[in-house]
């Protein structure tokens, strides 16, 4: 408690100490102190006037100053806080009250109030002359000073007044360390303590008593409000290091959102991935693709190579095909393949609502790849940063980051060693400052994969689960035209899911035709109750598409043909390419529409003119489809001659009649000869339809067993 502050000598404080605990050891005294302060208000209160006076001697062994005579604790106390016991005109206005001084102290300060204590031990009753000086010089210490709590606007006033006076008063009274303490109020809370008394009349012998009352209410208040302080003061430091916390974020990092993105678009893009698991190897159906992409593998793998030479390698490369067909797993490929780190980056990562931000993460992924050379840098949806710069309000900030991503670009040599590949859907919308030489200026296509890519696909993916012997991915690629190698993967899937739910052991061919079917027209619809007369129709109408299929020289091979509902269909009849065609012949095309009209005609040969039905509709539309690109695009009609004619909208009228009777023309022709294949092939196409409805669907070999007149084996 003394060791206030570092003026304080500690030859000061350890001896007065020392004293005290001296003061109230019970060996040094004659007279028991061993009931505590609190518990002896009372009794302290009235023994102050009726103290004892036996036993000068003070015991002060505990000091090592044993039988020491009242008269030297004067000099002690002199030696050591020189000026303190000497005499003074300092008239106190204050009555001591030994009552309550213990509690504001220990209140005020958390620790013993010694001087108090002192003052009530039986020491200070035994040499009460001596003590009482010590204790009321002592009044100037901090043992007094709650009283300036007692304020009132006049006691505010008055301080305002006196402290001139007072400040002359302390400063020759108190040691300096104390001077804080007695510039306090003091003098004027004691005046308006007084005066409130007077006013008040307040009887003498319940003066001290109101002066407890009141400053016991005072160090309530007080604490109260010290706490409500700390309380403050601890909200205002959270909010600070919150304040500070912040402002360093935003320095390290312009935008916060950065930071809470960053685990799943800039962390990405700056933590490469090591790529050595994925080589071309995994990449199949793409061949082109692959062999150009080689010699970047091979320029990553040794720059000095091309740089001997004096060749400068693309720094870009632009992957361009629709989506799924491999074009992130060829970026990974080329990595690993030179065993390089892959960097990945999302184009829509980039494009943000705020200024700047795009454009830092532009910088960070090159920074960091440039470090890390040889490196290879992949941009998928490079459209959606690389579009092209127009200032649109959904992309406020495009152009600076597109901006951003051109001088990265231009900022390092072709030869440092960072490939940067870049993946689009859509070239078109590229700006064209991307693709222009030095920049993304070598393009790559990866297209849908053709029927041996298909096969090749398929086959990957049939190897990682189990499928039976029998299974023919190749039958399943011609029947997949325009999957991509995402949805063939898709398809395998599928399939192994559905032998699981069957509790099948492995994949068959039926699994795969099942999700084929599942992908191309959406799910069966086994719940759907169809009646007799409508299944007995659909049979008709879809063995009319196959009796067609199946004797039309130029149509394709009939696949499959079944009555069980899918998506929105009611049945289907699927043919297979051999092959995928490049080009179509006029024989193929007519073939496709006289497919197309079977369904119909089966309907009016069998059930009559009055009983056809809506489910031609669909049919219709391809047919009409195919009749008015042959007229209109492919040049084959004779009357409107080897001429296109893109927008019918524009035409004269006498054209646009002459297109509408050609394309007439041309499905009247194919309506009749789907009829008269179908009158000349009336039993067979009777037998179909019955072996639909007792089996619902018929692969190829059971539709040529049908058609054969054979019969088919009971499955
Ligand atoms: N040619 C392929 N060979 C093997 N697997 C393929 C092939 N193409 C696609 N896949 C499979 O499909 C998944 C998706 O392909 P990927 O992400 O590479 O397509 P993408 O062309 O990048 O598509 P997007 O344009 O939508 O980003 C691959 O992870 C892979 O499993
Ligand atoms: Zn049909």
């Amino acid at each position: 408690m003394f060791s206030l502050s570092n003026t304080v000598q500690p030859q000061v404080t350890v001896p007065l100490s020392h004293l005290i605990n001296a003061f109230h050891s019970p060996k040094n005294t004659s007279v028991s102190v061993s009931a505590s302060v609190s518990q002896n208000q009372h009794r302290d209160v009235v023994s102050e006037h009726e103290a004892p006076s036996s036993e000068p001697i003070l015991n002060l062994r505990d000091l090592g100053l044993s039988e020491l005579k009242i008269g030297q604790i004067d000099q002690l106390v002199d030696s050591l806080l020189p000026g303190i016991c000497k005499d003074k005109n300092v008239s106190s206005h204050w009555h001591t009250s030994h009552v309550s001084a213990q509690s504001f102290f220990e209140n005020k300060y958390g620790c013993l109030d010694i001087f108090s204590t002192l003052r009530s031990s039986c020491l200070y009753r035994q040499h009460s002359r001596t003590l009482k000086r010590i204790c009321s010089d002592l009044q100037y210490w901090p043992v007094f000073i709650q009283s300036r709590g007692f304020k009132t606007l006049k006691s505010r006033t008055r301080r305002l007044q006196s402290t001139s006076e007072r400040l002359a008063e302390t400063q020759h009274t108190a040691p300096s360390f104390v001077k804080g303490f007695l510039l306090r109020d003091r003098g004027s809370d004691i005046e308006s303590l007084d005066k409130l008394m007077k006013t008040k009349n307040i009887p003498e012998a319940h003066q001290d008593a109101f002066k407890t009352g009141f400053a016991e209410g005072f160090l309530k208040a007080q604490a109260l409000t010290q706490k409500t302080n700390d309380s403050l003061r601890r909200t205002r430091l959270i909010v600070f290091i919150l304040l500070v916390v912040g402002i360093y974020g935003l320095l390290k990092n312009p935008f916060l959102s950065v930071r809470f993105r960053t685990t799943t678009g800039l962390d990405s893009a700056v933590d490469p991935v090591q790529m050595k698991n994925v080589t071309f190897e995994h990449v199949k159906g793409v061949e082109e693709a692959k062999q150009e992409l080689q010699e970047v593998v091979e320029f990553l793998k040794n720059p000095q190579k091309f740089t001997v030479l004096g060749g400068k390698l693309p720094k870009g490369i632009l992957l361009v095909g629709p989506p799924g067909t491999g074009k992130t797993l060829l970026a990974r490929a080329v990595a690993g393949e030179a065993d390089v780190p892959f960097y990945y980056a999302s184009g829509s990562e980039f494009d943000e609502m705020f200024v700047g931000v795009g454009a830092s993460r532009i910088r960070n992924l090159f920074r960091e790849a440039k470090a890390n050379a040889p490196c290879v840098i992949f941009i998928d949806e490079l459209d959606s940063v690389g579009g092209k710069r127009i200032e649109s309000p959904m992309h406020p900030y495009s152009r600076q980051t597109i901006n951003q991503l051109l001088a990265e670009m231009d900022g390092f040599k072709p030869n440092e060693g960072v490939i940067i590949i870049g993946a689009t859907n859509f070239p078109e919308a590229l700006d064209n400052a991307l693709i222009r030489p030095g920049r993304f200026d070598m393009q790559v296509t990866v297209p849908r994969p053709d029927v041996k890519g298909r096969t090749e696909i398929l086959k990957w993916y049939l190897n990682k689960i189990k499928f039976d012997q029998s299974v023919d991915p190749e039958i399943i690629a011609r029947g997949t035209v325009g999957f991509s190698g995402a949805e063939l993967e898709n398809l395998v899937n599928q399939a192994a899911l559905k032998a699981a739910v069957d509790g099948k052991e492995m994949v068959t061919m039926k699994e795969l035709e099942f999700s084929k079917d599942k992908i191309l027209m959406g799910p069966e619809r086994r719940s759907v109750e169809i009646d007799n007369k409508n299944k007995t129709i659909t049979a008709y109408h879809e063995s009319g598409h196959a009796i067609i299929a199946y004797y039309t020289k130029d149509a394709m091979p009939i696949n499959k043909a079944t009555i069980m509902p899918r998506g929105p269909t009611l049945g289907h009849v699927s043919l297979l390419p051999e092959n995928d065609r490049w080009n179509e012949t006029r024989a193929q095309l007519l073939a496709q529409m006289d497919v197309s009209m079977g369904g119909r005609v089966a309907e009016e040969l069998i059930f009559g003119a009055d009983h056809i039905t809506t489910g031609a509709s669909s049919d219709f539309d391809n047919a009409t489809k195919i009749a008015k690109q042959m007229v209109t695009k492919f040049g084959m009609s004779e009357k409107l001659g080897v001429m296109t004619y893109s927008d019918t909208g524009k035409l004269s009228p006498e054209t646009q009649s002459a297109i509408e009777q050609e394309i007439r023309i041309l499905l009247r022709d194919s309506y009749e000869r789907a009829k008269h294949i179908l009158k000349t092939h009336a039993k067979e196409h009777k037998n179909l339809a019955e072996a639909l409805l007792t089996y619902e669907t018929l692969d190829a070999k059971e539709i040529q067993i049908v058609l054969e007149g054979k019969k088919l084996d009971v499955r």
